[in-house]
């Protein structure tokens, strides 16, 4: 496992990275997508053994976008909207049949994308629960409103047994490393705006070229 991702979870550098991936004319910069989800596999890291599968498909991805990030077509995909020009342009997107690039840009992304939905419903579910609120309750709804629709039974099945090992909201609220409990809820209020709209973006933007299905 690479330094990074041993290093301590902070909350609000999390934020600083999706916040600077938004360029004004509302580009999403990958470079800084990857840095936020590469914040957030630390705190993944720091849950134990049961979520090592996640951590590594998660970090898998990220590179996969990081590696088109250094190659030689990468200022073509120095944003979600260049990219998905670049792969559409010159085809290479499996947009009809699976196969021939199982590890294109677009679908890359579109699974971190379908993951940030279910972030911004848990991160709004921890903002607004009580103290003794379960978080593995939170993270299952949040899960199933969203991820579990596009994972086969065995994903879910695992998901669901890592979740019950969460630790409590005041234990995870610690973790998060951002102060008392009010200071969380009130970086969580400005963390589930900003995901959306990175979310929202990315959603208009893959919906508009047919590409919220790709296999
Ligand atoms: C304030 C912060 C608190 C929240 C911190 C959350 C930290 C979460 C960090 C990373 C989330 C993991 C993102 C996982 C991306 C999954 C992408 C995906 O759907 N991959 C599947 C499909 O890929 P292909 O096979 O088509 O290439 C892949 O099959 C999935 C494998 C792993 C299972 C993913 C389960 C995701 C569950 C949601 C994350 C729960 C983490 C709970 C931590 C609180």
């Amino acid at each position: 496992m690479a330094d990074s991702e041993n290093q301590k979870f902070c909350l609000q550098e999390v934020l600083e990275s999706f916040k600077s991936c938004l360029s004004p004319e509302k580009e999403i910069y990958i470079e800084h997508y990857v840095s936020g989800w590469k914040g957030l596999v630390k705190l993944l890291n720091s849950l134990g053994s049961l979520f090592g599968f996640i951590s590594k498909d998660a970090v898998s991805k990220t590179q996969i976008l990081m590696n088109f990030l250094k190659s030689e077509n990468g200022p073509h995909y120095a944003t979600v909207q260049s990219m998905v020009k670049f792969e559409l342009d010159n085809k290479l997107v499996d947009v009809d049949k699976k196969g021939i690039y199982p590890e294109s840009g677009c679908r890359t992304l579109l699974r971190l994308h379908r993951a940030l939905r279910w972030l911004q419903l848990f991160l709004e579910r921890l903002r607004t629960s009580k103290e003794d609120d379960k978080t593995s309750v939170m993270c299952r709804d949040a899960y199933n409103e969203s991820l579990a629709q596009h994972h086969p039974w065995l994903i879910r099945k695992s998901a669901g047994m890592a979740f019950y090992s969460l630790p409590v909201r005041p234990a995870f609220f610690e973790v998060m490393n951002v102060g008392t409990p009010e200071q969380v809820v009130d970086v969580l209020g400005k963390a589930v705006p900003l995901l959306c709209e990175v979310y929202q973006i990315t959603e208009e933007l893959y919906q508009k070229h047919n590409l919220l299905d790709l296999p």
